[in-house]
Formats: C-alpha cells, structure tokens, sequence
C-alpha cells in the first residue's frame, strides 16, 4: 500500500474511544512512515547530489590545466554513449585538441597523449605506467596470462620469447605461410566468380590473417576444421575487448560469446603443445612457433653450465601446456586486428594506384631473375625493397594502431604543469607522430617513395610508432614486415584486382583497429601470364 492510500484509509475510521486510540496510533504510525520515508528519499537525494558534486569536482581536480570538457556534459557517464560506436573523426579532433587532453567515462578518468615526444615518454615510462587492457581482457586472457606482468617479471619472460621471431625461426615459418596466401587467393578468384563481380574483402582478409597466424603459430597440430571455427568466430573476440565495454561477463552478450570463444581456442592451443612436445621429444624439426618454443626449452634444459648460446640469452625455462596456450592467444590476439587492419588497406591502396601496383610487380620479377615460380624464402622476401617501401607506407599512412592504453600506477609528473593522478588511463597515440608534416611532407599522401635510404622519413626513427616503443614494442613486428611484403608481393604478381570504389572508401572505420568503411569492396582475378609486366 502506498503512502497516500493509507492516508485515505485512516481518514475514514469511526470515531468511538477505542477506534479513536486505534485512529490516533496508526495516524502515528503512518506519519512515522511517511516522514522516514520522505527522509530516506531525502536522504537518497542528498547522496546523488553529494556523489554528482563529487565527480564533477573529481573531473575538474583531475583535468586541471590540459584540454577537455570543462565539466561532465553527462554526469558521471560521461562520453560513454559515443564511445560506445567510436568515430575517428572524434578521436582526431581530440588528438588536434592539444598535446595533452582528458576525458571522463563512469569513474575512469582518461588522459590522451598526441604528440610524438609525449607519447615516447609514456611507452618508455614503465616504473610510471603498464599496459591497461580493457577490465574484461584480464577474464578472456586469464589473470595469469604473460601479458599483465610488469616489471622485471615481464622482461624476463619476454626473453623468453624472443627465440620465436629470430630471422632463422621466421625463415621456417615461411613456407607454411606461402601455402596459406596460395590457398586463400584461390579462394578469393573463386568467390568473385560465384558473386559474379565484387564484393567486400575485409571479413576475408580477416579470415585469411587468422589462418596465417594459426598456421604458423600450430603448424599442422592445428586441424582445418578447427582453423575454420576459430577464423570464423574470432571477430566475437574482438566485439568483447572493444575499448569501452561493460565490466561483468553477463550470459549471451557480446562478452559472453567472445569467452567462450577464447576458453575453446585455448583449449586447442594447449593440446597443440602437447603435440609439439611429443614431437621435438622424437627429435623432430621445428615447423612453427610452438616447436621453435619447445625446441628452445628442452635445448635450455640439455645445455650444460658453459653453453653460451641463443639458449642462455633467451633464459628459457620449461613452460606448462597451459602457459603455452595463453601466451600464443596473446599472438594470435595481438596480431589478428592489426594484420587485418594492414591487409585490407593494402589491397586497397595498391588498387587503387596502378604505378603502384606495376612497380611491385616489376620488382618482384626482378628478385625472382625469371623463375616467378620461385617459393619464398627470408633472403628473397628481404630482396624486395619497394614491396617493402609500400608496406612501410601503408602502416605509416593508415596505422592500424591509433593508440595504445596504458595505467598510471603511481601519480605521473609527465610535463612541468602537469601530474596524471594514479589509476587514470594514460593513451599515447601513434597516429599524429605518424601524420607529422614535419618529418613526412604531405602526411596525407601515400608516397612509398619517401621510404628510400637516408630520407627524413627513414631517418625520424623517433617517429616510426606503429608497433609502439619500450618493453612493451611489439614482438611480433619483424615477422609482420616479412609476412606482409611476402604476401603482397607474390599476390601481385599472380593476381589482379579492382576495387569499386564509394563514398565510404577513404572513410576510417574504427573496429579496435581501422578499417576503410565499407569493407573494401573488391574483385580478384587469375592474371593469364604472371611474367609479363
Ligand atoms: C600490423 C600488425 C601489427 C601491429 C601494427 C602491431 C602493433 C603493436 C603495438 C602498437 C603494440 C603495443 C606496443 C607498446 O605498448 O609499446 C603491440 C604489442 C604486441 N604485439 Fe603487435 N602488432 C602487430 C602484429 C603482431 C603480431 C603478428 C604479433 C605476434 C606474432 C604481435 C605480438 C605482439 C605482442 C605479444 C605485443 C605485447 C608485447 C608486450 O607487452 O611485451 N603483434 N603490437
């Protein structure tokens, strides 16, 4: 019963002594009522007052002097909606706002870096800050992973892994990576040709990256079917580790889907290092990273006190199945997006630049000295200088990493006027070092060229921020310049393909990595004689 319902209902009483007593009690009663109740709403009142005043103080202590909002336009959400469907128009017009700006989402307070030097000082800052996934990665990657130690902890078990992307281990990943390219430009000629025309890349550009890496990462540990599931259902990885998502792992959300996927992939991971292990144990060669990994620990472990070999200087030491399964998801999961990302503007670009496109076919009949059928190998990838000078330019022109969030673990003087408070989400930005006039003339033209020996591109080192900088630079990039340059190289050669272009092409999506918005609309093709130019 409501308040105001047993107001009326005490009005209508009779009024004899007893009834009167009883009158006169509930009367008091339900005045007790009201007035505790009117005080618990007054009380709720006060709170979400108190706590509203207290987050728009919090914000504007916080913010101090760099740019931002001067208040919470939403209270204590904040930009949460907009980061929900992220435009990078928006993130631009944050990064040009100022070097250093600020936003705040619920209780997390966000500071931007965007300029070069600033962004260095922040990746190269690790008693300051460490890498902040989002609060869900830690569930899908599991709190023990590799990834969120810090310290001495992470750079010990970083050496570790080192020994995986030596120049001779990637030279044996090679060929299992050409039969992939093969295999799925194949499939590319045969879906134009039952789509009878065009049709989006982007999902199997996707698709092929996944198979790539779980190839070369599994061997043949991994089976077809289970590339299949995994390539098919890894972008509901994606969809939970989104920037801005909801903490708590609720049944039938996106990161609900995005778990279960990750617990099955890892599943598959850690029965392949079984499989790895038996295999280097019957003293088989290595064939991909696991075996590279295996190989590595039981080598370490047969070394005797005055070894000094690679085995030392990578301080190897036995890793469980388990381990081994949550480190190569970090591969899989650090590389899916970017490579993606870098595949799909690639295509696009080279299509959409026929000069391009007829110097990296000269070139690559070139290096090849008329054997077109020649198979790949690490000497004949690092041959192939203007391949490479386009990846180069494709990374740099449309990075796929824009930005990359880190924590503040302690209070951060990052600047003489200003300290980022601990717990606050520190974000260097890659894009604006990558885009600077200063350094690349004409930013937003896609000039391989300008790659050349000793040009200020090649020489603003500083500048070159697409894989990061510090402990935490990534492992993976010097095989992503091979597998690239390889792979567009030989699909050059062998294929053509026209891009239908809209209005959307040149338009940056936003998908944890960047996409053109309409997911690249192409048409491949069988070229009838790949010796000609
Ligand atoms: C175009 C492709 C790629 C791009 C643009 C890219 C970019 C990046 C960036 C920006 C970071 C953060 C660096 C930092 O915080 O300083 C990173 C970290 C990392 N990347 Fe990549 N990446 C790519 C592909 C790969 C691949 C293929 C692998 C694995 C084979 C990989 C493995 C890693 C790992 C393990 C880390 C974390 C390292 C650590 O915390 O110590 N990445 N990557």
């Amino acid at each position: 019963m409501s308040v105001e319902n047993a107001s009326v209902f005490t009005d209508q009483l009779p009024l004899d002594a007893d009834n009167l007593s009883q009158s006169l009690t509930s009367s008091l009663i339900v005045q007790a009522i009201v007035w505790s109740r009117s005080n618990v709403w007054s009380l709720v009142l006060t709170v979400v007052v108190g706590l509203l005043i207290y987050d728009q103080i919090s914000y504007i202590i916080k913010k101090g002097s760099i740019a931002g909002p001067k208040f919470k336009v939403w209270p204590v959400i904040g930009p949460f909606l907009e980061s929900m469907n992220p435009k990078f128009e928006e993130y631009k017009a944050k990064w040009d706002s100022g070097p250093l700006s600020c936003v705040s989402v619920f209780h997390k307070f966000v500071v931007i870096a965007s300029n070069r030097d600033l962004a260095r000082k922040i990746f190269n800052s690790p008693s300051y800050v460490k890498p902040c996934v989002v609060d869900v990665a830690i569930k899908l990657l599991r709190p023990t992973n590799w990834v969120f130690l810090d310290g001495k902890a992470h750079v010990d078990y970083r050496r570790s892994l080192n020994g995986l992307f030596t120049r001779q281990a990637l030279g044996v990943y090679l060929p299992h990576q050409e039969t992939i390219y093969d295999k799925y430009f194949e499939r590319f000629v045969a879906l134009s040709k039952s789509n009878k025309g065009p049709l989006p890349f982007m999902p199997e550009f996707r698709e092929l990256n996944c198979a790539v890496s779980l190839r070369t990462f599994c061997g043949e540990y991994i089976t077809e079917e289970q590339v299949k599931i995994i390539s098919d259902n890894y972008y509901k990885i994606t969809a939970a580790l989104e920037l801005v998502n909801f903490p708590i792992i609720l049944p039938f959300t996106k990161t609900w889907y995005g778990k279960k996927i990750t617990d099955m992939t890892m599943d598959i991971f850690a029965k392949c290092a079984q499989m790895a292990k038996d295999h280097i144990a019957q003293g088989g060669d290595v064939t991909c990273v696991m075996d590279a990994w295996v190989k590595l620990m039981h080598d370490s472990k047969n070394s005797t006190s005055d070894d000094n070999d690679e085995v030392k200087k990578f301080l190897v030491r036995d890793f469980t199945n388990k381990e081994i399964s949550e480190t190569i998801f970090t591969f899989l999961f650090a590389s899916q997006d970017a490579s993606s990302s870098a595949t799909t503007w690639l295509f696009q670009i080279i299509a959409d630049r026929p000069d391009v496109m007829a110097k990296i076919r000269e070139e690559q009949l070139r290096v090849r000295d008329g054997d077109v059928h020649r198979r790949l190998d690490v000497d004949l990838v690092e041959s192939m200088e203007y391949t490479r000078m386009v990846v180069k330019e494709a990374l740099r022109y449309r990075p796929p990493v824009t930005m990359v969030p880190y924590v503040a673990k302690k209070s951060y003087p990052i600047s003489a006027d200003y300290t980022i408070p601990k717990g606050a989400m520190v974000i260097p930005t890659l894009y604006p070092a990558l885009h600077d006039p200063e350094v690349y003339e004409n930013p937003d033209e896609f000039i391989p060229e300008r790659w050349v020996a000793n040009s200020p591109a090649t020489n603003a080192a500083k500048n070159w921020l697409v894989f990061g900088t510090g402990p935490h630079v990534c492992l993976g990039q010097t095989y992503v310049m091979l597998n690239l340059t390889a792979m567009m190289g030989k699909a050059a050669l062998f294929y053509d393909w026209k891009h239908t272009v809209t209005e959307k092409s040149e338009n940056i999506r936003v998908f944890a990595t960047i996409f053109p918005d309409d997911d690249c609309i192409l048409e491949f093709s069988k070229r009838a004689d790949p010796t000609k130019l």
